[in-house]
Formats: C-alpha cells, structure tokens, sequence
C-alpha cells in the first residue's frame, strides 16, 4: 500500500471562506447534501471539490476501501483486541451471520420488555439503568432527545461512583415500583458494580421480596452476571464485538426502548442502517461522513486546529456533545498506528461543545476573536420540540445560523477590540425532525465520521487502552498498596486517613 501523500492538499491553496463562496456559484450544491432527513452543509468550511478529490485520493492510498469492507464484513479490525467491530450489524448492515445474532438478541430483549410490561416482575414503573462511559451516555442521549414528549416508565440513569448520583436517583423513586438495569459490557466495572449492590441494598433495606429478582443484566459477559447473581433469564446479551461507545444499538439501549417503545427503538436502528448503507454506498464527493472526516482531518493536520466544538441549537440535544466526547476521543485519541507505530502527526481533534443559545453568552467570545482556530459544528434541528410560540424556536434557530455566518463573514473595525477576523470555519448538521429514525442516522453519521478519520490516520478507533492505567492505579490504591509518589500518598492520607 503506498504511504499517504499529504502533499497534495498541504500545499493547496488558502482562499477564505468569502472568497470560497465568491469564486463558486456551485459551491453550495457540490458541499451540502441531504441524507436520511439531514441536511449537511460542509459549505462554510475550506473543503473545495479539489480538496475532496485529494482526500479522496489519500484515502485510496490508505486502503479505505478495503477498511470500511472489512468493518461491515465483521472482520478483525480492532486488530489489538483480536476483535471485530459489529455496530453495524446490530441494525442489520454486516456480515449475515452477526446480523441473525443481533436480531436474536433483540427479540429476547423485546420479549422481557414484553413480560415487563405484562407486570411480571411487579406493577414497575421506574427504571434505574447503571452503567458508565458507553453504558451509559448513549442510553442516556437516547432518552433526553426523545423522550421530551412523554415517556411510558420514568428512567434515571446513574453513572458516578459518587453517592451523590445513586442517592439523587434513589430519591425519586418508589422501590416497590422500580427495576434495576446493570448495563456493563465486561460485567467487572467497579464504579458500575458498587453502584449495583448499593441499589440491590436500597431494593432489600425497602423490604422487597428477592432484589436480585429486579435486576436486569445488560452484558457481553453474561458468566460474570450469573456470577454475581442474575438469573440466567434476565439477562440480555450482546457481543463482544459490539464496542461499548458503539452499543446503544444493542441491549445496552434497554431503558431508551422500554422508555420510548419497541417501535421507536426499530425506527432508531433503521435510521442508522440508512446512514450504514450511505456511508458503504456513496462516492467520497457525496459522502456525508468521508466529508466531515475531511474537514476534520483538514484542520487537524494542515491547519493546526486541536479541538472542534459541536454545538447543539436544541434543549433536546444536550447531550450530544458528552456522547461525542466519548466517541471521538475515545476512539482517536492515540498516539500510535494500529500496527504500532508512532503516528507522527496530531492525532483527532478534542471535541468539547455546549448547547446553544447558552453558549453564545459563555464561550463563543473565544471563537470568534480568540488565536486558536476552532471548526465549529452547529447542530439544530427545523421542527422545534416546544409548543410554545414559534418565536423560540425560530430565535433559536436564527441564531445559530447568524453564528455560522458571523463566524465566515467577520467584520473589520479600526479598533482590534471590536474587530472580527472571519474565515472561521463550521458545519451546520440541519435535521427535519428529531424522532428516532433522524437521531439513528446521526449517531450513525458520527460513528462513521470517527471511523474515516481513523482511517486516514491509520490509528485503531475500537481500543481503549489508555483508560487502563488510572484504573489499575485506583485499584491499587483501595488494596492498601500506598506506595506511590509523595503528592499521591499525602492526599490519600489527607482525603480517607
Ligand atoms: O461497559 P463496561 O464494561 O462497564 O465499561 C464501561 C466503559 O468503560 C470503558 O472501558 C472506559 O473506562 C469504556 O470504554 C466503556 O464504555
């Protein structure tokens, strides 16, 4: 495989993003499309179709091609772990035989929702999902995008070792009427298992009947959940190869679907199988997610930019930035190709984000007169979530497409306090509507963005590694083992004695 020629596209020219649009009466047809009821404007970043056409070529030379094949044929491309990487087929888009166990899966899960809701495990009414990281933030997405219209149980999803979050949940809820989801793909997360027991002890000191007969197991490890003590029955399985920042497609999403309805949950999955077969299907000129790995890549590698900030112009969306937080850095943030070696070059971008208008009164002052170089993305949604007067959401709106525009435009001024520098680049991500479908293809559309970045890096997005090392620390630290550095050892003392 020939090496990556960055070349072409570091030594391309720097119009502005005004002259950009200037010299291009196409520009905005040739740069934003509409995807599975999204509409992707890539118009106000510098890509041009000759930028694209490069990017195009450097992911030929990065064997792209072959790369997303073997992630949808549920080859090992987490090469560190051994490991396919079988999001996809969770919604019915990878190699036949992982599609038939994801669909497994899925109806076992629909049938204890089923007997759930026949009252077999009590008149419930409250679900305590606890997971952390990818156990958590994406069910918790899914439930705080769409469940602003009503939900059919209360759901309170606790991540944080910290009392503080279990007690605050435990508040709200009457344990007689309550099921307890323990969502860990590995089964063995302490944060997530002291949680557990402390919610069993909640269940027992309220006098319920058989605690660990409430208890829901959401796990890729289903030995270490009997182990601990869940029946066989109650527990609801997915693969090893579904990684955990890619799994609320899987039974991982069991609060959203209980919350939301089986139906909903279908039409997420069939959203993101929309966006799947894009992503598999579409020229890299009109391919959503190759686009923003683009752009991405772009700023990152030529431009210098070190983080990019997403912005959600929807309350519903709130979350959005922390899921992409994990997705993004988690799976890019490595200094090492898959085989090893040193990159030697920035790796992803930091994402960090907030929702707007908020942000706008709080941190967009850096954005559009700081020194550092922010692509930003703006997130909004046509169809607003309120049934108050059309001004919110039209304000709302307005704003974060004035953003956009101030961002590009910028506004010369003979006092450099009041002067704007322009040429700063965003995206805007518009959706139709936010129902489940949109929200599958979107997630969809970020996981791929991931992966194409990664590609072209040549980095491996399914590992986790460098989460390990505090972990075993901490570890350590709770068996007595004090020995670490002075600073270390005088705050445990200081902090627990
Ligand atoms: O689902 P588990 O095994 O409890 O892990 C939770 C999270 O912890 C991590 O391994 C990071 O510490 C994430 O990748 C994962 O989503």
């Amino acid at each position: 495989m020939p090496v990556p020629d960055w070349s072409p596209i570091e030594s391309a020219p720097r119009p502005t993003l005004t002259e950009l649009f200037a010299a291009d009466d196409n520009r905005l047809a040739a740069l934003a499309h509409d995807v599975a009821g999204i509409q992707f404007d890539f118009a106000k970043t510098h890509l041009t179709p000759d930028l694209v056409s490069a990017f195009a070529t450097l992911a030929e030379q990065a064997g792209f091609a072959d790369k997303r094949a073997a992630l949808f044929g549920g080859e090992a491309v987490n090469v560190t772990e051994g490991r396919a990487a079988e999001h996809t087929a969770e919604r019915g888009e990878g190699a036949a035989a992982s599609v038939d166990r994801a669909r497994a899966q899925h109806q076992r899960m629909r049938a204890v929702i089923d007997a759930i809701e026949a009252e077999a495990f009590g008149p419930i009414r409250h679900v305590l999902h606890i997971g952390i990281g990818g156990s958590a933030l994406g069910p918790e997405l899914l439930v705080s995008a769409l469940g602003h219209e009503g939900m059919r149980y209360d759901v309170a999803i606790v991540s944080n070792v910290d009392g503080v979050a279990l007690e605050t949940a435990l508040d709200q809820f009457d344990p007689e009427a309550t099921l307890i989801a323990v969502a860990s793909k590995t089964f063995t997360t302490t944060e997530t298992m002291l949680n557990a027991e402390s919610a069993l002890g909640w269940l027992a000191e309220a006098g319920v009947d058989d605690p660990y007969g409430r208890v829901i197991a959401l796990t890729a490890n289903p030995e270490k959940a009997v182990e601990w003590g869940v029946d066989e029955t109650r527990i609801l399985p997915f693969s090893d190869s579904v990684g955990g920042r890619y799994s609320l497609w899987s039974s991982i999403g069991f609060p959203a679907a209980m919350a939301l309805g089986w139906d909903a949950f279908e039409e997420l999955l069939e959203g993101a199988a929309a966006m799947d077969r894009h992503f598999r299907l579409t020229e890299p000129t009109g391919n959503v997610a190759m686009l923003a790995a683009f752009a991405d890549l772009y700023y990152t590698q030529v431009r210098g930019a070190e983080t990019r900030g997403v912005f959600a112009y929807d309350e519903r969306l709130a979350l959005l930035p922390s899921y992409l937080q994990q997705l993004e850095m988690e799976s890019n943030g490595k200094s090492v190709t898959a085989e090893g070696a040193p990159l030697g070059r920035p790796s992803a971008a930091i994402t960090w984000g907030g929702v707007g208008t908020d942000a706008q009164h709080a941190v967009f002052q850096l954005l559009h007169q700081g020194t550092h170089l922010v692509p930003v993305e703006f997130v909004a949604v046509r169809e607003g979530g309120d049934a108050l007067s059309e001004a919110h959401h039209r304000q709302l709106l307005l704003n974060a497409f004035a953003q956009g525009a101030a961002l590009m435009a910028g506004k010369p001024h003979e006092d450099g306090a009041r002067a704007y520098p322009g040429n700063r680049p965003s995206t805007t991500l518009l959706l139709d509507t936010l129902d489940a479908r949109t929200l599958g293809a979107l997630i969809a559309f970020y996981e791929h963005r991931t992966f194409t970045n990664a590609a072209l890096l040549g980095i491996n997005p399914f590992d986790q590694f460098g989460v390990e090392l505090g972990k075993e620390m901490a570890k350590a630290a709770d068996a007595g083992d004090l020995d670490f550095d002075a600073s270390t050892n005088e705050l445990i003392r200081l902090a627990l004695g």
